[in-house]
């Protein structure tokens, strides 16, 4: 499938999920290219009057820049009792709507966003949907920096293959906005989620991983029909 393909299924989607933000809602801004999109569409709502008095709870830094960018009120966990609705991508999204998230480095915060949302969108293109998780998509596992040799080997212990994510335009290592490390573990096939995601979280020193178990509500699905990108639930 085409770059530019992929960006419209990215784009259709994501305008999709921000369509269903209704005024006065506090909103969990998730992190990557396709809640990007969303991101900017709900500037649009706003300015145009469509869309009225949202405030905006950031999973990662670039949805805070994004938010600010296009004119979103932000507020803190700390200032809101509940969060009505969240959008997030996702790197894969099997058939339970379990999801491997992480692509980004920001799957912990993700995670307690989306956790804490009455309704949580997540956003895909259709090169996201699997089988099985763990076929395409290595787990992410964020770790505390001191922690990495005892983690990789525990992970290696449980039959993964870790790899220090390593920066692009960086030297060295990622560093994820809380100031840790992510192995990205190749497991082959997961098929156990909600019993591996605890598992994972169980090792000393790692902070959460990419399984997302019984979070997501609603996966909106961007796909190319007859040459046109349109949006499926799945
Ligand atoms: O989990 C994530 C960030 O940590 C992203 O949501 C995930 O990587 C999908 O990104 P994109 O929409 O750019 O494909």
């Amino acid at each position: 499938m085409s770059e530019d393909a992929v960006k419209a299924m990215k784009q259709q989607v994501g305008i999709a999920a921000a369509q269903r933000v209704q005024s006065g809602s506090i909103v969990g801004l998730g992190t990557g290219s396709t809640t990007a999109f969303a991101i900017e569409h709900l500037g649009d709502r706003l300015k145009s009057g469509d869309l009225k008095d949202i405030k905006g709870i950031p999973t990662s830094f670039q949805a805070s820049v994004l938010a600010k960018k296009y004119g979103i009120p932000l507020v803190t966990l700390d200032d809101v009792e509940k969060i009505d609705i969240a959008i997030d991508g996702a790197d894969e999204v099997d058939p339970n709507k379990v999801l491997i998230k992480g692509g980004g480095a920001a799957h912990t915060r993700e995670k307690i966003v989306d956790s804490l949302a009455d309704v949580f969108i997540v956003v895909v293109d259709s090169t996201k949907l699997v089988e099985t998780l763990g076929s395409t998509f290595p787990l992410p596992v964020e770790v505390l920096p001191v922690a990495v040799s005892p983690v990789t080997r525990a992970l290696e212990a449980l039959g993964g293959k870790p790899e220090l994510r390593m920066g692009v335009k960086k030297d060295g290592p990622v560093i994820t906005d809380q100031g840790n490390m992510i192995l990205d573990v190749t497991f082959g096939s997961i098929p156990n989620p909600a019993e591996f995601e605890k598992t994972l979280n169980n090792i000393p020193g790692v902070l959460d991983n990419g399984l997302f178990v019984g979070l997501a509500d609603v996966v909106l699905v961007g796909e190319i029909k007859e040459g046109q990108p349109i949006v499926r639930e799945l």
